[in-house]
């Protein structure tokens, strides 16, 4: 008698707790299916496959649209294999498998069903984790006045699951699991969400609970369907015996093969970079590790502080490190979740976890935001195409952005490559910059006050065109969550939902305030190391004669790609200015037709209203330090964030906060 078998068809949900796919395959409406096949595929259209010798593949490289950047680059690709296997360890355990294949998705998981038809089996169904930004999106088509529809990339990856399944007489199944909030739970239509996170958070905080509560992992798992032979084995790129074989490391070496080019570092190639501070390997188990380790390693455990040193910048212990396991699912947010829970009992101390969860729901606010805006998310004028037209008119006029001319060869001198290329190379010649910059590069991995400020900096300071730092991220970042990425960043540009659109960081008063004696700078640029602590953010006021005798000649660049009059004020550490021109955000709000003008000119080739571009942002700055309000709602700790380091969304009346 043919086996009856469902097919569990993994992405972003390596795990065995708390998965939705796992637990649906085992349930009680399954009780006549005798075997659960668990399947990955390294999709060609997000990994770069070319490295595996006679890999054929059928579309383009997996660079990213704009740049060409690799999509996954080398820390990702390694910490995604990690993850794989420790998936296909996990389920070994439990007398299943996990059977791994290269391709696009739809052909390859098809080309398996197929195979077992041929077989004799009885394919149930298909399950998959149905991706937040799945969906179709209507734009309005200006010129035609037409509504034109837009299918996400995973909308159609999915359809085209869908059709060549039903072909076969097999149904997809997809189940919501990616927020922490599942969607049919959100206090408000998903499209209506409100567009700004305070009010987004304070309606999510009114729901009896925070997420549903974790599926349990099956057990006894069924047993994985084996191929009719070893001659014969499961369908797809990857059926080869010897790559069934050689695993993980050999995987590793293919998938790393060709991501080298001029910005991509040799990153990752040779494993984890000792300074990082994200020490973990992929998958599940190092989740769980960590997990355990932060909420309960030592009296009290680091959760006990994270308020107080989520802004840190050095070692793994200054913030939860969630967010790669998050975001290749590794981790569910309902476990997290559950462990919030059970250390508020224990503790009777809700100050350091309402803070975790106000982060998660940061979380959550970018994905169903993503939802929301659709293709906005990728677009120059963001979401704020949708939320005020005129806004982003103004932003998305020509000259507004600067571009990297990637036709421009590199030139060899730091000091004469494109802007957009010393940023990219952590060579802007600011350290507190270029140093985050190097451990992206070096490690994968960059810490939120991190990534506010080097954005910051090239949106605001280089006014380059925000699409080029969140696509460099996408390659760079082992967490790389498309919705939270993107949305991050234009958040930061200016062009997202941030109500204060002018937000600044200056990047010299953040290194004194966050890194006060320089270990930061000079744990990633170890050439600034003889620097005086009090020079070690601006070194290019040092005199030719200290400048030489403290940095190793031709190490680090003479002069910043750009001085801006705010920083001055910090670089004998008086404190915070309090000067500031508004940055030219603040002037498309106040200013728009002036602006207006000011582009236009910039297309005829002048100065508009004789500034140069390079000074319009000057003086601007933004601390983002908390400034908190903490009230006793329902017994609870509740804090507001006028401003937090994560963007905190609250209406503030100060321009520059410090
Ligand atoms: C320009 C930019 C790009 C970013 N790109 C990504 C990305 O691709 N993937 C990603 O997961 N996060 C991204 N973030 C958000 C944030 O920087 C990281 O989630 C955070 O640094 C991860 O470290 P952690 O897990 O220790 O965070 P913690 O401080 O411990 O926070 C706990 C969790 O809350 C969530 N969280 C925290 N801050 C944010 C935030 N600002 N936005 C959304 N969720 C948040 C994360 O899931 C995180 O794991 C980006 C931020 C910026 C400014």
């Amino acid at each position: 008698m043919g086996r009856k078998v469902v097919l569990t068809l993994h992405r972003n949900d390596l795990r065995m707790h708390d998965n939705e796919l796992l637990h649906a395959a085992h349930d009680s409406s399954h009780s006549d299916v005798t075997h659960v096949l668990p399947l990955y595929v390294f999709d060609e259209r997000f990994v770069e496959l070319s490295g595996f010798p006679g890999y054929e593949r059928e579309g383009p490289e997996a660079r990213t649209r704009l740049c060409g950047f690799w999509r996954t680059g080398a820390f990702r690709a390694r910490f995604l294999v990690e993850g794989v296997y420790d998936m296909r360890t996990s389920l070994r355990q439990r007398g299943s498998d996990l059977l791994l294949r290269f391709g696009k998705m739809e052909k390859v998981t098809t080309d398996v069903v197929k195979a077992l038809i041929a077989n004799g089996d009885e394919v149930r169904e298909v399950i998959l984790q149905k991706e937040v930004r799945t969906f179709l999106h209507t734009v309005m088509d200006g010129a035609k006045g037409l509504a034109r529809q837009f299918y996400t990339e995973e909308l159609a990856i999915e359809r085209k699951l869908r059709k060549a399944l039903r072909e076969v007489g097999v149904e997809l199944r997809t189940f919501d699991q990616v927020p922490l909030i599942h969607v049919n739970d959100l206090p408000f239509a998903p499209e209506a969400m409100p567009d700004v996170f305070t009010p987004f958070r304070k309606r999510i905080e009114n729901l009896p609970r925070l997420g549903r509560p974790p599926f349990p992992i099956p057990s006894p798992f069924k047993p994985y369907p084996r191929p009719p032979s070893d001659s014969q084995p499961w369908p797809g790129y990857g059926a080869h015996i010897e790559l069934e074989h050689r695993g993980l490391e050999y995987v590793l070496h293919c998938l790393l093969r060709p991501l080298q080019d001029t910005f991509q570092l040799r990153a990752g190639s040779e494993g984890k970079n000792q300074k990082s501070a994200f020490p973990y390997a992929g998958g599940e188990t190092p989740a769980l590790e960590r997990l355990e380790w932060y909420f309960k390693e030592g009296n009290p455990p680091p959760v006990a502080r994270y308020k107080e040193t989520r802004n840190g910048l050095l070692g793994h212990s200054y913030s939860t490190k969630l967010s790669p396991f998050l975001a290749f699912g590794f981790i569910s947010p309902r476990l997290i979740v559950k462990a919030l829970d059970e250390y508020d009992e224990k503790f009777r101390s809700t100050q350091n976890t309402y803070w975790i969860r106000f982060e998660l729901l940061w979380r959550d606010y970018f994905l169903y935001a993503a939802r929301k805006f659709g293709s906005k998310l990728f677009t120059l004028g963001g979401f704020e195409e949708r939320t005020d037209p005129k806004q982003a008119a103004i932003k998305t006029q020509p000259g507004w952005w600067k571009q990297w001319d990637q036709d421009q060869p590199l030139v060899g001198q730091t000091d004469k490559e494109q802007p957009a290329v010393r940023w990219m190379q952590g060579k802007t010649g600011v350290p507190f910059v270029d140093a985050n910059m190097a451990e992206l590069r070096e490690s994968g991995f960059m810490s939120n006050r991190g990534r506010q400020n080097v954005a910051s900096f090239l949106t605001k300071d280089l006014q380059i065109d925000w699409r080029l730092g969140a696509e460099f991220f996408e390659s760079h970042l082992i967490d790389y969550e498309p919705s939270n990425n993107w949305g991050n960043w234009a958040y930061i540009a200016g062009v997202g939902n941030d109500p204060r659109a002018s937000r600044q960081f200056n990047p010299v008063k953040q290194g004194n305030d966050y890194d006060p004696y320089g270990d930061y700078v000079r744990t990633w640029l170890p050439q600034l190391s003889a620097v005086p602590t009090n020079r070690i953010q601006c070194p290019w006021i040092l005199s030719d004669a200290d400048f030489n005798k403290y940095i190793p000649k031709g190490s680090y660049p003479r002069k910043p790609v750009i001085e801006q009059p705010g920083w001055k004020a910090h670089y004998t550490r008086r404190g915070p200015s309090k000067q500031g021109v508004p940055n030219r955000n603040e002037r498309a709000k106040n200013l728009g037709p002036v602006i207006l003008g000011a582009a236009a000119a910039r297309e005829q080739g002048k100065k508009p209203n004789g500034v140069s571009t390079a000074t319009q942002t000057a003086g601007g700055e933004t601390d983002g330090s908390s400034r908190r309000r903490e009230t006793k709602l329902n017994g609870i700790v509740r804090a507001e964030a006028k401003q937090n380091g994560s963007g905190g969304g609250g209406a503030t009346k100060a321009r520059y906060l410090e």
